[in-house]
């Protein structure tokens, strides 16, 4: 879906679908340099780094490993709980790995920060993470990003994966959400 299909559910778009490839692609080729060679996990959290692992994986020169973990901190709401629940485990073991995790966005910080933590617990060589949005209350959490796409403001944004209340995940850019579809 476009960004022009649900206009009147949003107050600006932040980024167009050409903005956000071109972006994968500049984080494509740091990821490149630094684990040239290498083999590495990419771990993407459910539900919402689907887009951004689909296309950074396919964008990449590199031969990874694809696994996925679900947690959520969110519900239907617009606010982070601060409680992080695991609601589907990883399948692989990170002994030894490099692994990557891969993000949507990182807002108040709190899903990153714990799960980095609970991943380099695991036994993983390294533990990086790449994230395609950043807002500016995650700088308040102790939380290492080494590939960022894009700094926003703080507004509640949709698509591209990202969603309210389950809808907006498969619209091809990124827009802030009009509050009056969530007051
Ligand atoms: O930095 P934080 O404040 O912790 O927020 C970031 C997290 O919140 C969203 O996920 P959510 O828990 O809503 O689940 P979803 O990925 O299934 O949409 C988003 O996809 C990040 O995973
Ligand atoms: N859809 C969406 N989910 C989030 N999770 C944390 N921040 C956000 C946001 O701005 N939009
Ligand atoms: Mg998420």
């Amino acid at each position: 879906m476009e960004l022009s299909d649900v206009s009147a559910d949003l107050t600006e778009v932040l980024f167009t679908e050409e903005q956000i490839h071109a972006k994968i692609a500049e984080l494509c080729r740091a990821i490149e340099a630094d684990y040239a060679g290498e083999r590495v996990l990419l771990v993407g959290v459910l539900r919402g780094a689907v887009m951004v692992m689909a296309d950074l994986a396919r964008e990449l020169k590199l031969h990874i490993d694809m696994d996925w973990m679900a947690v959520s901190s969110y519900g239907a709401g617009t606010q982070s709980s601060g409680v992080v629940r695991i609601l589907k485990d990883l399948d692989s073991d990170l002994h030894g790995r490099k692994v990557l995790i891969v993000e949507d966005i990182i807002d108040s910080g709190l899903t990153l920060s714990w799960l980095k933590k609970n991943l380099q617990a695991r036994g993983a060589e390294s533990v990086e993470i790449c994230a395609l949005l950043r807002k500016p209350e995650a700088a308040k959490v102790q939380v290492d990003v080494k590939y960022i796409g894009f700094e926003i403001p703080n507004a509640f944004v949709v698509g591209y994966g990202l969603d309210y209340a389950e809808k907006y995940r498969n619209l091809r850019g990124i827009g802030v959400l009009a509050p009056h579809i969530y007051a």
